[in-house]
């Protein structure tokens, strides 16, 4: 009982209400301009996307990460991932809704409060790594703590560090270009950590590589995340990474969140077909092993 209260008393550290993101149709703009549009006003909504004037890539959307958590975001493609959490490190402006981060309302946030933002409480790992190719991987690392204005040998001295956290001690003075998918996502991710910020945002950074290498990377993550206690959300449409690194996960469905839960709620319990097709072979192999398991159960001597 005690514990259980304990828990609802902690406070989350990213905590996203009614967040909405309706983009004109289009214009690929990256998302920067905002679109002036009532999202209240479902009639006129409903009726611009009939007519194809708008994308809402988000809707609505209400969610909390707490400390030490993986938060897994997963849908399909179009389903409205990447434009959610950009939108938590306002590369994309949001149409309506709020979003706070240590308390701390981001969305109205001035601009120079923005760039404070990004260098001190949320660091992203992107896709495509997004390394800087001319420069060596030692200042690829170093290189948020620079913006930051932290002095060269104190900046080196951590990006070391970091370096060797994700097992790429060696490496430090050759170019992204000399290093293979996976240890330039290990870069990526170095880079993130240096920056020692409370809030890791990660968008499908282990999509694209080698199962394998993936594979590793997801264990890696497991390994530091026990060591640093971040808040992470964490973007997938690998519902077997998912189960693996979430400790909550979300089903995004047309810019909708259709569900929330941990990984087991929403295996066995799945609130639509949507979802239910999500995680439909996850459902026959547990049913499998749970069969296999019974049989065993029946025919063993000891169990009789
Ligand atoms: N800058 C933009 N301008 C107009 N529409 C956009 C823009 N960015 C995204 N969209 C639209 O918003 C919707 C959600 O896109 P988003 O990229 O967030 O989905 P996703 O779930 O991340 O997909 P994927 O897994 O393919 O990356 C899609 O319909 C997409 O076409």
């Amino acid at each position: 009982m005690s514990e259980i209260k304990s828990i609802n008393t902690i406070s989350p550290v990213v905590e996203v209400k009614n967040l909405w993101k309706v983009f004109a149709k289009g214009q690929r703009s990256k998302g920067k301009k905002t679109l002036n549009i009532d999202v209240h006003d479902e009639v006129t909504i409903s009726q611009m996307e009939k007519d194809g004037k708008v994308v809402v890539a988000v809707r609505d959307v209400s969610f909390e990460i707490y400390p030490g958590e993986i938060f897994i975001v997963m849908g399909l493609s179009g389903s409205g991932k990447s434009t959610l959490i950009r939108c938590l490190m306002r590369l994309i402006e949001v149409t309506a809704g709020t979003i706070k981060i240590n308390d701390l309302d981001i969305t109205s946030l001035s601009k120079k409060e923005l760039v404070k933002h990004r260098r001190y409480q949320a660091a992203m790992v992107f896709q495509h790594y997004g390394l800087l190719p001319h420069k060596t991987v030692l200042d690829n690392v170093a290189f948020g703590l620079k913006l930051r204005d932290e002095p060269k040998e104190e900046r080196y001295k951590k990006a070391k560090a970091a370096i060797e956290r994700v097992g790429l001690k060696g490496w430090e003075n050759y170019y992204p270009a000399a290093l293979s998918g996976g240890m330039q996502q290990r870069v990526g991710i170095a880079r993130a950590l240096v920056m020692d910020a409370p809030v890791l945002l990660m968008d499908e950074p282990f999509s694209g590589l080698d199962p394998l290498i993936s594979r590793q990377l997801q264990d890696e993550l497991l390994r530091l995340q026990e060591e640093m206690k971040k808040s992470i959300m964490f973007v997938t449409h690998d519902l077997s990474e998912a189960l693996r690194l979430g400790d909550r996960m979300a089903i995004m469905r047309k810019g909708s969140i259709v569900q929330i839960g941990t990984p087991d709620e929403i295996v066995s319990n799945p609130a639509d077909d949507y979802v239910a097709a999500f995680v439909a072979d996850e459902r026959r192999t547990l049913e499998k092993t749970k069969l296999s398991l019974g049989n065993k159960l029946v025919s063993t001597p000891a169990s009789s």
